[in-house]
């Protein structure tokens, strides 16, 4: 079985830097058409300088022919520049702007901890349609780690894009039914809000983090949840909302930092993530939704056309072999395992 879509999209995709990024580009750069690249580098892209800069390292560690443009973003600070921002978008340099709460995630130390502070950037934003891609969980420790995110969409989204009107927003890697729910229940607004579905939230749920043994290499933030929200968001990816759309997340992490007493959080998907996402929608009955997800829905919401170029993908009986890590001089990092044999090939 053949199936041809237009060359996919990454709209949420962790690169790093130096031999790290070397290492994990050519994976996304062999599938994908764009990425949307997250600036939480250690220090974080903050000023259209920072991209800049970034965005050319990444242009000089893409392999020679390659068919992949880096879409840049900028880490949302206290101390950002509503001008530098707009400046940014307008000369095509940035296309959207990341908000980190401080303390969520990974590298987020330099994220937004008072909103009041950040305000007049969402107002410039809202104003000149830049979209704001958000990391939506809180952070108060007396919040459980599982209820994070629908706590999030009450506290500070709800408020958020009340008192900003017209601000275009990403709820970045949702994971949970309230989350899908939200953006549905959004619709009347305009295209105001959308979000972006990880791979491996589709096929794991809290269970495989903990049940038998705990995996560090299923631990991403936000957190995978209960079972019946790993359906909730099978349903909204396969449905063809055009409000849903793939953003991999992938993140990798050398393995020493995954496997050790306080393993960070990140997986890396960016090798065989059409592979995995294929199976799920054949499982689903939905293939005909695929391209939908991967390559026109992101396209749509950022503004631009989908990617000319196609890929096919085949079913065979032979399983598709993913390398289990990649490698580089000092440090390997493990791609992550759906604990399935994956039958679609990329051609
Ligand atoms: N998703 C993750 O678990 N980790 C991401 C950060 C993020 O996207 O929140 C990373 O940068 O490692
Ligand atoms: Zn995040
Ligand atoms: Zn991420």
């Amino acid at each position: 079985m053949n199936l041809t879509i237009r060359r996919p999209d990454d709209w949420h995709l962790h690169l790093r830097d130096g031999e790290m990024l070397r290492a994990v580009l050519p994976y996304s750069a062999n599938h994908f058409g764009r990425g949307l690249i997250m600036p939480n580098l250690v220090p974080p892209v903050v000023t259209a300088e920072d991209a800049r800069s970034y965005r050319e390292r990444i242009l000089n560690a893409l392999p020679k022919g390659a068919d992949f443009v880096p879409r840049m973003t900028l880490y949302l600070t206290e101390k950002t520049d509503p001008a530098d921002v707009v400046r940014a978008h307008q000369e095509g340099l940035i296309t959207a702007v990341k908000l980190y709460p401080a303390g969520a995630t990974t590298n987020s130390d330099s994220g937004v901890r008072d909103f009041d502070k950040v305000r007049p950037v969402l107002e410039a934003m809202a104003e000149k349609g830049v979209p704001l891609c958000v990391h939506g969980e809180v952070t108060d420790p007396e919040i459980d780690i599982f209820d994070r995110e629908a706590v999030f969409i009450d506290r500070v989204l709800e408020p958020l894009r009340d008192r900003t009107p017209g601000l275009r927003v990403v709820m970045e890697h949702v994971t949970t039914r309230n989350g899908v729910d939200y953006v549905r229940a959004n619709a009347g607004s305009g295209a105001d809000i959308a979000a972006t579905i990880t791979t491996h939230h589709l096929i794991i749920n809290r269970n495989h983090i903990l049940a038998g043994g705990i995996r560090p290499h299923y631990y991403c933030l936000p957190v995978a949840k209960r079972e019946e929200h790993r359906l909730a968001l099978r349903q909204a990816a396969v449905s063809g909302d055009a409000r849903f759309f793939l953003g991999t997340d992938s993140a990798p992490h050398p393995d020493a930092a995954k496997l050790s007493p306080c393993g960070c959080a990140g997986c890396f998907t960016a090798p065989n993530t059409l592979s995995i996402l294929a199976q799920v929608f054949e499982e689903e009955g939905a293939l005909d939704r695929l391209e939908a997800f991967t390559s026109l829905n992101g396209a749509a919401f950022y503004g631009v056309e989908p990617n000319p170029a196609r890929i096919t993908l085949t079913r065979r009986d032979t399983p598709a072999i993913h390398p289990e890590h990649i490698g580089f001089d000092t440090a390997r990092v493990t791609v992550f395992d759906p604990g399935f044999p994956l039958f679609w090939h990329v051609e």
